[in-house]
């Protein structure tokens, strides 16, 4: 089995002349909380959309657990084991966010049994209840606020039991007190073994969450330290946390 079970080697991805991802090699171990930071358009949303499958990278590979997935579409990516969330997530307008919940499962169309159906509901309430989502569990999924849909968006990508876990800016439009709660819900995921790689700007968040921080720059990974040693460095300063937090743009 391989030591990890994500990896990249030399990931290429350009918009025309704009080389977005030039050469990018990370190895990300088994069980391991990721942080991958960078100022905004580094590439960190087109890096979980080239290793997710939602793009087509241009030249590298994508490993899962030493296998190459590169190029494969996103479902099949998904049914090996990796899911991806977005920054925005956008919610069917006629399911409940209950029914969003249920088509989530990797065995929702299959329930052969009234123990299976039993089983499926009562992870439901539960996930329902751990997100806080319980008391709109029968309001449409589109209604909910932008914070709301992101806790519902992690829920449903649980609901695909991941070994990998991509998130893309889990906390942005999450109210700060939802935000501890989510630290401790992706704490609890990763004590089961999860794996996990966070784009996340509010640094408070990522030193709360990850061990380690990749930081990505014009094309390349400039950093690769744990997230108490990015204020050290002075590449990292310069590209984005001095910037950033110049412009407010860091959420400490
Ligand atoms: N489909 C696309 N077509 C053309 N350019 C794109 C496309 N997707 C992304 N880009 C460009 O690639 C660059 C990286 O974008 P990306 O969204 O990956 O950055 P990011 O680091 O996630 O930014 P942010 O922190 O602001 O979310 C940006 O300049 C963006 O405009």
């Amino acid at each position: 089995m391989s030591e990890f079970i994500l990896a990249t080697r030399a990931l290429k991805k350009a918009f025309g002349a704009h080389k977005v991802l030039d050469g990018v090699d990370i190895s990300v171990p088994r069980g391991e909380v990721v942080g991958l930071l960078g100022p905004n358009g580094s590439g960190k949303s087109t890096m979980l959309n080239a290793i997710s499958g939602f793009l087509k990278p241009d030249a590298g590979e994508v490993l899962l657990s030493g296998q190459p997935v590169t190029g494969l579409e996103s479902h099949a990516i998904a049914r090996k084991g990796l899911i991806r969330t977005f920054q925005l997530p956008s919610m069917p307008h006629r399911m409940t966010v209950r029914d969003v919940l249920t088509a989530g499962s990797r065995t929702g169309a299959n329930l052969g049994s009234i123990f299976k159906r039993a089983q499926q509901e009562s992870e439901i309430e539960d996930l329902l209840v751990t997100f806080k989502l319980d008391h709109v569990a029968n309001q449409p999924a589109s209604s909910l606020s932008g914070g709301q849909k992101k806790l519902l968006s992690i829920a449903t990508a649980l609901r695909a039991q991941p070994q990998v876990l991509c998130l893309d800016e889990p906390t942005a439009g999450v109210h700060p007190k939802l935000r501890n709660d989510i630290v401790d819900i992706l704490t609890s995921i990763n004590a089961r073994g999860v794996t996990m790689v966070i784009v996340e700007h509010d640094m408070g968040f990522v030193r709360n969450l990850c061990k380690r921080c990749l930081v990505l720059d014009r094309g390349s990974i400039i950093a690769d330290c744990p997230p108490e040693k990015l204020s050290e460095d002075s590449r990292v300063v310069e590209a984005y946390l001095g910037k950033a937090i110049e412009r407010g743009g860091v959420r400490p």
